[in-house]
C-alpha cells in the first residue's frame, strides 16, 4: 500500500486486492450497462464494490491511526457498504478547440471520506487541481486511485486535505470511470476532537443538503468553508 500524500490528498494504490480479470470484465459490463438494463447480482461490479469496500475500510484505519494517532472503530462502526456507493461515469468523446478544455467533470471535492477510482486504462481525462495548477493523472492499469474527501479532511483538522480535481473530456474516444464513494450514515457526526478545531461538528447528513443548497442556489458547491468555526458563509 502507498503511503498518504497528506498534502495533495491523493494517492495510488498497487496492492489493492481486486484481480485484473475482475477490473476488465467490470469495464466491459460497464460499457453495456450503458446500453441496456443490467442485473448485478454475481457481476463483477459487484464483486470490485465488495473488495474496495473493505479497502477503503482498512485505508481510513490506516490514516486515522498511523498519522493522526487516533485509534477507532468509527468507520466500522459509521460507514457500512450500505451507506457508501458506486458511481459509473462514462464521458463521451468531445471534439474541441484545441486550447479549450471541455469538462466531463467540473472540478470539484468528494463530500466523502474518501474515494476509490478505477480510471481506465488507456484513455487519461483526470487531473488533480493544486495552487490553480491542474496535474494530469497518468492512467496505470495496475492502480486504483484514492482521493482524499471533505468528511476526511473535517475530521482530521485539515491534516487531509480533500483534493480537488477534475475530468477533461477526449476529443476522439470515450472514457469510463468507476468511483466508490466511503460514506457514513446521514446522521454521523464529524466532528475532529482537535483543539482548535477549523470545523464545527456537523452531520453528514446537514453537510450534503448544505451542498444540494449551495448547487441550487448558487449554481456551485461551496464545500468546508461553510463550516468552519468561524464561517463567514451562514
Ligand atoms: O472519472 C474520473 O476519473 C473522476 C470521477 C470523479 O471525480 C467523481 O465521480 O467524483
Ligand atoms: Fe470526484
Amino acid at each position: 500500500m502507498a503511503r498518504a500524500s497528506e498534502e495533495w490528498g491523493f494517492f495510488q494504490v498497487v496492492n489493492h486486492g481486486v484481480s485484473p480479470e475482475i477490473l476488465d470484465r467490470m469495464r466491459r459490463e460497464q460499457v453495456k450497462a450503458f446500453k441496456q438494463p443490467f442485473d448485478r447480482k454475481n457481476s463483477a461490479i459487484e464483486q470490485f464494490a465488495t473488495t474496495v469496500a473493505d479497502l477503503a475500510q482498512k485505508l481510513a484505519g490506516i490514516l486515522a491511526e498511523k498519522y493522526l494517532g487516533r485509534k477507532s472503530t468509527f468507520f466500522q462502526d459509521n460507514c457500512a457498504p450500505s451507506t457508501c456507493y458506486l458511481r459509473m461515469n462514462r464521458y463521451p468523446p468531445c471534439p474541441m478547440p484545441p486550447a479549450a478544455a471541455v469538462f466531463g467533470l467540473m472540478p470539484h471535492t468528494d463530500s466523502d471520506f474518501l474515494t476509490i477510482l478505477y480510471q481506465d486504462d488507456q484513455v487519461g481525462g483526470l487531473q488533480l487541481v493544486k495552487d490553480g495548477k491542474c496535474f494530469a493523472v497518468k492512467p496505470n492499469p495496475q492502480a486504483l486511485i484514492v482521493n482524499i474527501g471533505d468528511l476526511f479532511q473535517a475530521w482530521s483538522n485539515g491534516v487531509y486535505k480533500s483534493v480537488e480535481h477534475r475530468v477533461v473530456t477526449n476529443p476522439h474516444v470515450e472514457r469510463f470511470s468507476t468511483a466508490y464513494f466511503f460514506c457514513p450514515s446521514y446522521d454521523t457526526e464529524i466532528e475532529s476532537r482537535c483543539e482548535p478545531s477549523i470545523y464545527r461538528k456537523f452531520s453528514f447528513k446537514e453537510y450534503r443538503q448544505q451542498v444540494q443548497e449551495d448547487v441550487g442556489k448558487l449554481g456551485r458547491k461551496v464545500g468546508l468553508s461553510r463550516f468552519t468555526v468561524n464561517a463567514i458563509y451562514s
